[in-house]
């Protein structure tokens, strides 16, 4: 079984991009939802959250108070270090488990906001990066997410820069609005498949 990663700066379009491959039938993972329920399942993950960000980092109904977090961590770089260096393994080792029942399957796509950022996607056979220009992956989370220009930019610029992240992967997609996103997808597919079987 390959493992495909899936990454694209955000507003990019990679869950749009995942959820192609799921309807041919792949298995697809996505980090973002594994980390959203370890996030709130995982007692010691919960404690240590609440030791190092404070008590309000939840709300008295045990779910996860996201703006507080978000402005803590997408305010300075070391808070996020921190948050990643709790939440990423919990994540991992969800992923491991859930790929094992996948066992069967040609390849699974694991989808990642930060796949290089975190040194995940070397854990992985193979890379996909979803590009679009900033301008458009602005105004796709803003009108997705209801949050301000400014807040996009500054998750943007607590990622690495798509220039590079295209320098790593293997694959890339281009969502721009010009180029057609399911031939993209289903060439790669039709590649894997060939990876896989050979
Ligand atoms: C900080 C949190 C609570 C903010 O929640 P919120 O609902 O506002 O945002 P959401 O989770 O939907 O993320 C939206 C986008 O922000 C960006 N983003 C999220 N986490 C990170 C991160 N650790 N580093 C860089 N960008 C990030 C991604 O582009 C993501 O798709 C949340 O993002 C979080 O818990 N992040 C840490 C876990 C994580 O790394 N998740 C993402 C992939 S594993
Ligand atoms: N080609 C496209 N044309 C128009 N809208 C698009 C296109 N691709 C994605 N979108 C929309 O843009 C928004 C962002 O896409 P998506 O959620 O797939 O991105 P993402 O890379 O997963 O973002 P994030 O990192 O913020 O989670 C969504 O509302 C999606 O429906």
């Amino acid at each position: 079984m390959l493992k495909i990663g899936l990454t694209g700066n955000i507003g990019s379009g990679k869950t749009t991009v995942a959820k192609v491959f799921e309807l041919l039938g792949v298995p697809v993972f996505y980090a973002d939802d594994e980390a959203k329920k370890v996030m709130v399942t995982d007692a010691i993950l919960i404690d240590a959250i609440k030791q190092t960000f404070g008590a309000e980092s939840y709300f008295a109904d045990g779910s996860l108070n996201r703006k507080y977090i978000a402005a803590i961590v997408f305010n300075n770089p070391a808070e996020l270090e921190k948050l990643n260096a709790l939440v990423h393994p919990a994540v991992f080792r969800a992923f491991e488990v859930l790929e094992a029942k996948a066992k069967n399957a040609p390849y699974i796509i694991r989808e990642a906001a930060i796949l290089f950022e975190s040194g995940s996607y070397k854990t992985c056979d193979r890379s996909i990066i979803v590009t679009a220009p900033l301008d458009k992956r602005i105004a796709r989370v803003v009108q997705r997410d209801g949050i301000s220009v400014d807040e996009v930019k500054k998750r943007e610029g607590r990622q690495m820069p798509e220039d590079e992240k295209k320098k790593l992967a293997d694959d890339v997609i281009i969502n721009d609005d010009n180029r057609l996103v399911i031939p993209q997808v289903l060439a790669l597919h039709q590649k894997y498949l060939a990876l896989a079987h050979n």
